[in-house]
């Protein structure tokens, strides 16, 4: 594994360094740390995080809010598409599948509820509903309450909800992913030592202290990093942040060995012993990791099996004549028993549905719904619930100020585009390689009637392949990016705008630096107008260029859905621009309907600078032609051009226009990143719907 002990000045230049929270004894003495919070008015003291009224804003506090999620009559059905539509009569109801049937049910603070069902029972479904999230495709009914209130999407300030794939960024430490989502998830009024000392909090909570400052890495072998047990662990301690009392987990142990799983479940059940619920959905868990849990939901179809406790479920179905074997794992005789198995549908199918109305007649369902009933009439009395507060009113969707946001995400775009050492070696060796092979192929162009055609095609040459690469550069590793992103903004971290922002501008260093590199080699290589105003100008366009392909990179990222197809696009896209570059066809010959074409061709603009800037102080193209052959005819044919004039006239390019060029190519960047920006924010708000 990789270690990785550098702490970035930006953390550091903060009120508490890692090293100084710990020796000063702040994961053990709370109030240390809580002492040096700032105590002005926008700032949480002591006391009033100790009351408890802001339970997500605990930097320190093993206390959790505890709140009993209590769920009645809840009917999902989807839509299902039909192939026969062009048949169907306007008035005809669209056809839909019901996937949740009058599901009921309750789980009180202190709980690990284990969701368990055969696949298409609706596990997920049913999590989504509880948690409000993903329910576009749904039509749903049903009262869903905390500690008896219905809260509605507010439901989503008190609860984390820990998704089956985990997302970060490579090449951040444990540590420094958490302190990021610290600093911008936790209550703006905690101040940044405060945040970190929670950050350390976690991190041994989660058991996370021996890979804490271990780069993150990618599954698989990508790149070293921490192991997938480690990563689940990073998660919970991602959510377990801000301190919810629900979580909500989607197969927290699917990729992990059993040892790994258990050890995780371990964990969560150390945390729902603290008095949070936590509710996992989970596949065939092992009897040892089964016995972890004190609470079992069954599904089958739609339907509830059984909610109760293990040992409940046992006793359920040993009742109703299918009594689990002597040492069997009991969560595989139930998955066995509602199996819906192929050739036996029909008779499974009423098997379950017995057990399914059983239980929806019998003392389980009669207690879930008076406990339920219980805890509505107990929250009407208690109308001080500090939980309503924090539900109810909710606060500005981003924690954090547009400022801090800017700060952190800059912080972390920085650290992912200069820690990612390979890759910038890897395009650095190949735009030095590249910019040789070029500067081979054109080595030192002489000035001469043949000459022209090869300095001109040099030129267009460099403009193209600046554009290609950065192009494709952007297109090949913005989208992995982006689902990060998309995850990040659901959960109102940031906004999409500082995102993008803050990335483009971290990541520009390195676009220059290779655009640099690679003019300098090949500009001097080919012998291009020797002096240091025209090379200072040569590279300034060619970073004009960068930019300009770089925007458009953003902009086929941010539009298509995933790289395959932004790659397959992109061609297309850049060949006509190309086109209408000005050596493949003449300026003055473009047809009509193609001048809008031309006009948002950043090749004819940094082409015709380029051009300017070669040829407008050249007052001499020598002409090789013998004294004894030069005929008006054969001057007229070989000695085409007498000066660098010569040349922007017959290429149709003017000096007049360098200036307009330049600000063409400025409006073509601000164009493109506006509407990649436009593009990120749609996708975005789509995706949370
Ligand atoms: N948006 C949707 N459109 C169409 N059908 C859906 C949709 N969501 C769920 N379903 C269907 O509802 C049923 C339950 O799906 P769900 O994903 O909740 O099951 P699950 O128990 O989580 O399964 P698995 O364990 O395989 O993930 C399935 O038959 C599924 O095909």
């Amino acid at each position: 594994m990789a270690n990785n002990d550098e702490h970035t000045p930006l953390l550091q230049s903060g009120d508490t360094e890692h090293g100084s929270l710990l020796s000063n004894n702040t994961l053990t003495n709370h109030g240390s740390s809580l002492a040096n919070v700032d105590h002005d008015s926008t700032q949480l003291n002591t006391g009033q995080i100790l009351m408890g009224r802001n339970f997500d804003r605990s930097p320190s506090v093993e206390k959790v809010h505890q709140i009993a999620l209590s769920w009645k009559d809840i009917n999902v059905s989807v839509r299902v598409p039909s192939k026969r539509k062009w048949c169907r009569s306007n008035d005809s109801v669209e056809p839909t599948k019901q996937v949740l049937k009058d599901i009921s049910g309750i789980v009180h603070p202190g709980s690990l509820l284990a969701i368990m069902g055969a696949s298409g029972a609706g596990k997920s479904t049913l999590l989504n509903v509880l948690t409000h999230r993903n329910t576009k495709s749904y039509v749903f009914s049903g009262d869903i309450r905390l500690n008896g209130w219905n809260v509605g999407d507010g439901i989503k300030n008190v609860s984390a909800y820990v998704q089956q794939d985990d997302l970060f960024i490579d090449t951040l430490t444990v540590r420094e992913q958490l302190q990021f989502r610290a600093l911008l998830r936790m209550d703006r009024r905690l101040d940044k030592s405060a945040r970190l000392a929670r950050v350390e909090e976690v991190i041994i909570e989660l058991g996370l202290t021996n890979c804490a400052d271990t780069r993150i890495g990618t599954p698989g072998g990508g790149k070293k990093g921490i192991s997938g047990g480690e990563r689940k662990r990073l998660s919970f301690a991602s959510e377990a942040l801000t301190n919810p009392p629900i979580f909500f987990c989607d197969e927290p142990t699917s990729g992990l060995d059993t040892f790994m799983a258990q050890n995780l479940v371990h964990t969560l059940q150390e945390m729902a012993e603290k008095g949070r619920t936590i509710l996992c959905t989970i596949h065939q868990p092992s009897s040892d990791l089964f016995a972890l849990f004190n609470k079992i939901l069954l599904l089958s179809e739609g339907r509830t099996v059984f909610l109760g406790s293990p040992d409940g479920a046992i006793e359920f179905f040993e009742r109703h004549n299918y009594p689990c074997p002597k040492n069997y794992n009991p969560a595989d005789h139930f998955i066995f028993t509602l199996a819906v198995i192929p050739g036996q549908e029909e008779e499974c199918r009423r098997k379950t549905q017995v057990l399914c109305d059983k239980f929806a007649t019998g003392t389980d369902a009669n207690s879930i719904a008076w406990e339920t009933e219980n805890l509505i009439k107990t929250a009407c009395d208690n109308k001080n619930d500090p939980l309503l507060d924090e539900v109810v009113t909710g606060e500005s969707r981003y924690k954090a100020s547009w400022l801090t946001q800017y700060r952190y995400l800059f912080w972390r775009s920085w650290i992912s585009v200069y820690r990612d050492v390979v890759l910038f070696r890897i395009r650095i060796m190949q735009a030095f390689v590249l910019g040789v092979v070029l500067g081979l192929v054109y080595l030192q162009l002489t000035v001469d009637q043949k000459g022209v055609m090869n300095i001109n095609g040099a030129i267009f040459l460099l403009i193209t392949n600046t554009s290609f690469s950065n192009m494709f550069g952007v297109v090949n590793s913005f989208p992995h990016e982006l689902a990060i992103f998309l995850r990040e903004y659901g959960t109102g971290l940031y906004r999409a705008d500082v995102y993008y922002f803050t990335k483009s501008i971290a990541e520009l260093p390195v676009f220059c630096a290779i655009t640099i590199l690679y003019t300098t080699v090949t500009y001097w290589m080919m012998g291009l107008y020797a002096s240091w105003d025209a090379f200072l100008i040569a590279t300034g366009v060619l970073l004009l260029t960068a930019n300009v392909a770089v925007s458009l990179g953003y902009l086929l990222a941010t539009l298509c859905a995933s790289v395959t197809v932004a790659l397959a696009i992109a061609p297309p896209i850049l060949i006509p621009f190309m086109l209408f570059g000005g050596l493949f066809v003449n300026n003055g010959n473009i047809p009509v309907y193609f001048i809008w074409l031309q006009a948002l061709s950043w090749f004819r603009y940094a082409n015709e600078v380029l051009m300017v800037n070669q040829w407008q102080n050249v007052h001499n193209i020598t002409c090789h032609l013998q004294e004894s052959n030069a005929t008006n005819e054969n001057i007229r044919k070989e000695c085409m051009y007498t000066t660098g004039d010569d040349v922007l006239e017959y290429t149709s390019f003017s000096k007049d226009n360098v200036v307009l060029d330049i600000g063409l190519m400025v409006a073509l960047i601000v164009g493109f990143r506006a509407f990649s920006l436009l593009f990120l924010i749609v996708r975005a708000r789509r995706s949370k719907e």
